[in-house]
């Protein structure tokens, strides 16, 4: 068990909470043992060889002291041999026993917790990236992040090592008991009167001096962020002269975090003292009453031995069973928090790799039938209110509108990311709940405004958009796009990396990757979202060829930024705050002098030109 260190410039883990050991999380635990099914030979294999090792951990007490008496020529034990190398050797066979045995059950245990554990895992991650969009818009990617890596890895700890441990740390604490008594009622009773209230005040203590510990790596962790933040957007620091703001805020960040470690400190040494003077305090009256004991000729040397050494693993498992509880508990939190998504409902999703096979084809008609729409996260607001229209197949519709006005909205409602709350969207006429979602997002792209590529090269990048496309497919693609030209410039042209530790593309290059991508797709319905940083005319030149290419013969939808680029759009909706004030071609409502469209237009216009 990895413990806080104060102010260890290590990376501050996040305390993970702990939750109450009841009947009902019992009941949790049990479902996610259900995992270990299929590993149950093993591991009960591993249950029976921990508790051997545990015993047989028992004996060696009993064999020193044998041995310590057998020098000086008393063999009081029956059941042991008579000979000191005898005995000596018996040590020797149990250890090679206990290694034996320990080296199975280690590995056992860890094999059963590793592979129950990646089946949680993919189990986990499956859900997740299976559940509605919703479920993301309340929660932060970094806590769902957390539960697949640190709230696994607390379960995974507590099935290696916290399980095993309550079980050996038991026996040896039962069975050290049992034979305390054995070699002196009255040294055990006097050891049993003190140890529990030492132990429990040492534990006490040590908590207390963690969650100093703990808050002095928060505080950490927040200077941490600050140099983060600072590094990343250092450009900003920089254009502001905000420096010094930045340093001060650093620097007073850094002071907490001495103060609590100093302070921590002192804690820390008073407890050490503690420890020396009380617990090992007790350790030497016990054995200076045992040596009265053994001078009484009461009982022997070795006995003595057998019984310091029985009271150091008695002290020494009371001590683990606070910490191992704490784990204890911190795992069924994990495993709540790891259950709760596991529970959750996910979309009706045809998990099937490489296979994108559309049963009910859909030809590219697109309706919006009074949708009325609010986000589940927001409720109060209304963002789409009653939108009512049509686009037949092969059509370009656009939407325009001021910032908010709802038009990414109407696309997730496409994509049916979200569902509306009364009226329906159609597709061929029909309504969208007639179809499987797969099959609708099978045949919808959509070329979103920041386009997000993934570590990987750039023909894997591609054929994101079609898993199963061959070479030439994606060749193919990408030449339609405009963006073979830039790609085979590139030294490992198709197989250049890119992503976050790879080559970074430009605006414009990512964004014909990305169509590039919806053409391999071959949807019906395609959604644009144009980008609202404007590329150079260049870049723009090639971007809305390969657009234009990629509208051919499907229905497109596109959200517009740029008025210019729609003039030529079947129909243009104007949407002020989720609804459809203005609806027509662009001769249509540029010719309404009192229109927002028009008043828009007008607007791009003066910027253009100054
Ligand atoms: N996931 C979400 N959860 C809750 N509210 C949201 C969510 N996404 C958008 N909204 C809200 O819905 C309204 C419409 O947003 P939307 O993104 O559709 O507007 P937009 O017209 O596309 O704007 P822009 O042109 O700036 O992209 C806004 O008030 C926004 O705050």
């Amino acid at each position: 068990m990895a413990r806080g260190r104060l102010n260890s410039g290590a990376k501050a883990e996040a305390e993970l909470p702990k939750a109450k050991i009841n009947r009902q999380s019992i009941q949790n635990i049990r479902k996610l043992l259900n995992y270990i099914k299929p590993y149950r030979g093993k591991f009960i294999a591993g249950l029976i060889f921990l508790f051997v090792s545990s015993l047989v951990g028992l004996a060696f007490p009993k064999i020193l002291g044998a041995l310590i008496d057998a020098a000086q020529g008393k063999y009081p034990n029956s059941y042991l041999p008579h000979s000191l190398n005898a005995i000596a050797l018996a040590g020797f066979l149990l250890l090679f026993g206990q290694a034996f045995v320990s080296f199975f059950r280690v590995v056992w245990f860890v094999q059963v917790a590793e592979k129950s554990l990646a089946d949680i895992r993919r189990d986990t991650y499956f859900k997740l990236i299976t559940l509605p969009m919703n479920f993301f818009a309340n929660r932060r990617v970094g806590e769902l992040n957390s539960r697949i890596s640190a709230d696994l890895s607390q379960i995974q700890d507590t099935l290696t090592t916290t399980f095993a441990e309550i079980i050996r740390q038991l026996v040896i604490m039962v069975g050290s008991v049992i034979l305390l008594a054995v070699v002196s009622i009255k040294l055990t009773l006097a050891l049993l009167a003190i140890l529990p209230f030492l132990v429990g005040f040492a534990v006490f203590f040590g908590r207390y001096i963690r969650k100093l510990s703990r808050q002095a790596q928060d505080r950490l962790a927040e200077s941490n962020t600050i140099v983060e933040e600072t590094l990343q957007g250092i450009a900003n620091v920089k254009a502001f002269v905000n420096e010094a703001y930045e340093a001060t805020r650093y620097d007073k960040i850094l002071r907490m975090v001495v103060n609590i470690a100093v302070k921590g400190a002192k804690f820390r040494g008073i407890f050490a003292s503690f420890i020396v003077f009380c617990l090992f305090g007790t350790f030497v009256g016990v054995i200076w009453y045992g040596s009265v004991l053994v001078s009484h000729h009461e009982i022997l040397v070795g006995d003595l031995t057998t019984f310091i050494m029985y009271s150091i693993f008695v002290g020494a498992a009371m001590g683990t069973f606070p910490d191992l509880y704490a784990n204890l508990q911190k795992a069924v939190g994990a495993s709540e928090r790891v259950l709760e998504i596991l529970a959750e409902q996910g979309e009706d999703i045809h998990m099937v790799e490489n296979n994108n096979q559309v049963d009910q084809k859909i030809k590219g008609n697109l309706a919006f039938d009074n949708v009325v729409f609010a986000y589940p996260s927001r409720s109060e607001l209304t963002v789409l209110k009653g939108i009512s229209f049509d686009a037949a197949a092969g059509q370009k519709v656009a939407i325009v509108g001021p910032s908010g006005s709802g038009k990414s909205t109407m696309a997730s409602l496409i994509l049916q990311f979200y569902h509306p709350q009364s009226g329906a969207i159609l597709f061929d006429g029909r309504a969208a709940s007639a179809f499987s979602i797969t099959d609708i997002r099978n045949q919808v792209a959509i070329v979103p405004q920041d386009v997000m590529l993934f570590g990987g090269t750039i023909s894997e990048n591609i054929a994101y958009g079609r898993l199963s496309a061959s070479k030439e497919d994606i060749i193919q693609a990408a030449k339609r796009a405009n963006a073979h030209q830039f790609i085979t410039s590139f030294p490992e042209g198709y197989e250049t990396i890119v992503g976050e530790r790879g080559v970074k593309l430009s605006g414009g290059q990512r964004q014909r990757i990305a169509i590039a991508r919806a053409l391999l797709k071959n949807p019906s319905i395609l959604i644009l979202d144009e980008a609202t940083s404007s590329l150079d005319s260049e870049s723009e030149r090639l971007v809305q060829e390969a657009l234009e290419e990629l509208m051919k013969d499907r229905t497109s939808i596109i959200i517009a930024h740029r008025l210019s680029t729609i003039r030529e759009a079947d129909k243009i909706i104007v949407l002020e705050k989720g609804e459809i004030i203005e609806c027509g071609n662009h001769l249509e409502l540029i010719s309404n002098e009192q229109g927002l469209y028009r008043y828009l237009n007008q607007l791009q216009f003066d910027a253009q030109n100054g």
